[in-house]
This record gives structure tokens, C-alpha cells and sequence, in this order.
């Protein structure tokens, strides 16, 4: 089946403080977004790549691209006010109804083809691959004011990838209700679709605050060696 990968990095990166939106700072001499752009073409170079880019920095990316020596080839389209939209924009400039995509936050430069893999086995045979991680901290619900512990084993933590039929997460995004949704499993379980999930990576982190900066450079060089 022909595969597709939309990587949403139309976000400005508050919780980062940097001016420069995080997906654009250079780690381990390449901007993060190019690690993750990368490690989807060395999966799988006849994929097709959709690199979704906040309105006022198609510029940046250009240039970034210049820099680096980019020739992977990646299709460039503008994101939206949330999330959401940024995937919906990326899945409208998608024509084909058959096939698969792969949903990927462009601040996840860490990704290892073996997960990227897993989410699109569980996708063709289930319909999506939603990848996820048991949690090492323990858990308090905030009831009232107050809190209290939950039982952690009840709970996991997801990332992305997160790959889908694509005519299902089409009418599922296009059926969706508001756009509060902070992950794509999300709108297809709204839309009655059963979630599959496989076996993510610790060190697919998000890169969000700035100690992440840091864990996630000491990881790419690990990740070279
Ligand atoms: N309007 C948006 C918001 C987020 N994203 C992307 O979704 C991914 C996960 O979002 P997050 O880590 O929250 O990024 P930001 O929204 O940029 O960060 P913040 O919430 O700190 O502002 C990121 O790759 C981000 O670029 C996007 O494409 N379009
Ligand atoms: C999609 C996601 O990365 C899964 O963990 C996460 O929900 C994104 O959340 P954010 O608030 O947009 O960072």
C-alpha cells in the first residue's frame, strides 16, 4: 500500500521561550526538524512527505533547507491555528483515498525506524498503529482541589507516529467536532474507530521545554555512535 507521512510542525513553541520556534533550532548540527524529516526517508525513500510549516516561517525552512544541503524530496504546505488543523491541512493535500499515512509531530526528531515500522504493520492490518509507552512516574488526579493517587499500570503515554487507513482518518478529521483533539487517535476514536496500539520508544521524546533541548542532543549523539 502507496505510504504517506505528514509531519506537523506548524506549532510556535511557546513552552520553549525561544523566538526562533523550536522545531527550526539546530541539534547535533542539523535543525530538529530535518532529523525528523530524515529518519522517515531512511525508513522508507518512496514514501511520500508532507512537512507542514507554520504561516510565517515557510522562509525559514527554505533557508534551513539551503544550509543543510537538503535534498529529500518533501512536499511543503502551511499549518493552522492548532494541531488539528495543521493535520487536517496536511491531509487535505492528499488526493488518493487509499493508502496509509503516518501522523508525526516534527518535534519528535528521535523516531527509530523499528517504531516507525510497528505503526504502519498495526495500520495495514487494524486500520492505525498508534505508537505508546508504559509510565515511569507515579500518577495523582486532581478531584476538587485535591489529590489523589491513581493506579499508573491503568494508564500509558502516547507519542507519534500515529498511522491510519487514510480513508479513515479523512472522515474521521472531517466528521470531528471542534478542534480540541490534542492527538489524531483521538478524532478516529471520536468517530468510533477502536485504537491499536504498539510498542513506542522512551526516547522518542517531544522536544518541548528547554531541558528537552538537552536530553535530545545527548540522544542523537548517542543514537550516531
Ligand atoms: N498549530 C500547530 C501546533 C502544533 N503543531 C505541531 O504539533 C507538534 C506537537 O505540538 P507541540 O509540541 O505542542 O508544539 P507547539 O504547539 O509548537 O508548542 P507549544 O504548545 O509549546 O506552543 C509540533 O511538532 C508542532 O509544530 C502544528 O503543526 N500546528
Ligand atoms: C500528539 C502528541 O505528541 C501525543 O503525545 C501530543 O498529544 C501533542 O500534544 P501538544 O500539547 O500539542 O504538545
Amino acid at each position: 500500500m502507496k505510504k504517506y507521512a505528514i509531519i506537523v510542525a506548524g506549532g510556535s513553541g511557546s513552552r520553549m521561550q525561544s523566538e526562533l520556534p523550536k522545531q527550526f533550532l539546530v541539534l547535533s548540527g542539523k535543525p530538529i526538524l530535518l532529523h525528523t524529516l530524515e529518519a522517515f526517508h531512511l525508513f522508507d525513500s518512496e514514501m511520500e512527505l508532507i512537512v507542514v510549516l507554520p504561516e510565517t516561517h515557510s522562509d525559514t525552512w527554505e533557508l534551513l533547507k539551503k544550509e543543510h544541503q537538503c535534498n529529500i524530496p518533501h512536499m511543503t504546505i502551511q499549518g493552522g491555528d492548532t494541531r488539528f488543523d495543521s493535520v487536517q491541512n496536511g491531509l487535505s493535500s492528499i488526493i488518493d483515498q487509499e493508502g496509509l499515512v503516518a501522523i508525526h509531530d516534527g518535534a519528535r526528531p528521535l523516531v527509530s525506524p523499528q517504531v516507525i515500522a510497528r505503526t504502519f504493520e498495526s495500520a495495514e492490518k487494524n486500520g492505525n498503529g498508534i505508537a505508546a509507552v508504559a509510565l515511569k512516574d507515579s500518577l495523582r488526579t486532581m478531584v476538587a482541589g485535591e489529590n489523589q493517587a491513581v493506579d499508573r499500570s491503568s494508564y500509558l503515554a502516547i507519542q507519534t507516529p500515529q498511522t491510519f487507513r487514510l480513508d479513515l482518518i479523512k472522515l474521521a478529521f472531517d466528521k470531528a467536532q471542534g478542534n480540541a483533539f490534542t492527538d489524531d487517535a483521538s478524532v478516529a476514536e471520536a468517530d468510533g474507530r477502536k485504537i491499536h496500539l504498539v510498542e513506542g520508544d522512551y526516547a522518542n521524546i517531544k522536544v518541548t521545554t528547554p531541558e528537552d533541548l538537552v536530553i535530545a542532543e545527548a540522544l542523537l549523539k548517542h543514537h550516531k555512535q
